[in-house]
């Protein structure tokens, strides 16, 4: 199996098919609807709160809102009484089980559930997807997060609609370092192996460093990218300000570090400031801009026309470069 990373695959340009990149099309096809990017921010406390989710959904992004301190439920009413779908997550202890059935109480199904636990291949999200199927059958079920193929066949087996991969390649774990364990480091090619067996969309989570990065994750198979740190600096970001010698910058930290937990067991995650750079709305413009771009070099009209491109793996040290068909 080839080993690569975001840092060193380039993308080879095809023949370019449009007069402007205003033709080229950046939306993606998840579930019911359509979003204008294949982009959704972390649902971490740090990235993303109910006025961002209002702001995503009210102008044709996806998103997923995070699990802590959350009411869901009130949640997904209020969003659903401003004609706006609803995105949540859940974890898979008893107060989860709770939730789900105070939805069908209350007569309410958020559009969109993630399952979202470290270590997703496991019996407790089995059993997670097939209660949500059974009470709430209309929602778009994501589960994850999972790093092999196996675990990919099994989640979809289980009835997942669609599987996030990703254990540990965001920029606040540490699950590599404290497990020996993940897809840190190599999650690119992790992605490609998981998306040879998988039959519906994946969400490339953990990893992105750059714009670019999106279009690599669309070639290696991903539908969606989901995106942390690029999102954590921003004006609105929910992270609290710090100014550090005359510079502001935002806190960022993991869902498994202790700030996020309040306590210091199994942590996984730090935290890590990130430099304000402007508006959110700013960056999504910026971002459906250059993924408009990735597409023309593709040789394109459409997203999944980056899937045709060849590829080059960019080798350190002696190593040739070498091309692949
Ligand atoms: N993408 C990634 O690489 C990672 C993401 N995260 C994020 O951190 C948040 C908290 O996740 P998580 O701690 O799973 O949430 P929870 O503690 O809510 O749920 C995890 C459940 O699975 C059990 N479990 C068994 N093995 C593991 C394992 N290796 N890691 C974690 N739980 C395990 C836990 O029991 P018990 O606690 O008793 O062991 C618990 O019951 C999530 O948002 C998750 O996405 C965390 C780490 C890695
Ligand atoms: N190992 C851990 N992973 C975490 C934690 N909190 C979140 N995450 C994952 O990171 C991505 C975001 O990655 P980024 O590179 O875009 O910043 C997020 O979606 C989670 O999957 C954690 O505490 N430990």
């Amino acid at each position: 199996m080839e080993i690569f990373d975001y840092d060193n695959i380039l993308l080879l340009p095809r023949k370019c098919r449009v007069e402007s990149r205003s033709e080229c099309d950046a939306s993606v096809q998840l579930g019911a609807r359509r979003f204008k990017l294949p982009v959704v921010p972390a649902n971490m406390k740090t990235v993303l709160d109910e006025s961002i989710c209002r702001f995503l959904a009210a102008n044709g992004y996806f998103y997923v809102m995070h699990r802590f301190d959350v009411d869901n439920v009130a949640f997904t009413r209020d969003m659903q009484e401003r004609g706006l779908f609803a995105s949540i997550s859940l974890g898979v202890k008893a107060p989860d089980y709770a939730t789900v059935d105070r939805f069908v109480a209350e007569g309410l199904c958020p559009e969109y559930i993630t399952i979202d636990i470290a270590h997703g291949h496991a019996e407790s999200v089995q059993k997670m997807i097939a209660y949500l199927k059974a009470k709430i059958p209309a929602a778009f079920v994501i589960a994850g997060n999972v790093g092999t193929p196996e675990a990919v066949i099994d989640l979809e087996n289980w009835g997942a609609d669609a599987t996030k991969v990703g254990i540990g390649p965001g920029k606040v774990c540490i699950t590599k370092l404290k497990t020996g364990f993940g897809t840190g480091g190599w999650q690119l090619s992790a992605l490609k192996w998981c998306a040879r067996v998988a039959t519906k969309p994946i969400i490339a989570d953990g990893g992105i460093r750059s714009h670019g990065d999106i279009a690599k994750s669309v070639r290696f198979g991903a539908t969606m990218v989901m995106v942390g740190s690029l999102f954590a600096g921003h004006e609105e970001s929910p992270g609290q300000t710090v100014e550090v010698d005359g510079q502001r910058f935002k806190e960022y930290y993991g869902s498994a570090s202790d700030f996020n937990k309040g306590e210091y067991k199994h942590v996984e995650g730090k935290r890590i400031l990130e430099p304000i750079k402007g508006l959110l709305a700013d960056t999504l413009i910026e971002m459906e801009q250059d993924v408009q771009s990735s597409i023309s070099y593709a040789g394109g009209t459409q997203l999944m026309d980056i899937r045709k491109v060849n590829y080059v793996i960019l080798g350190g040290g002696n190593d040739a470069e070498h091309i692949l068909m």
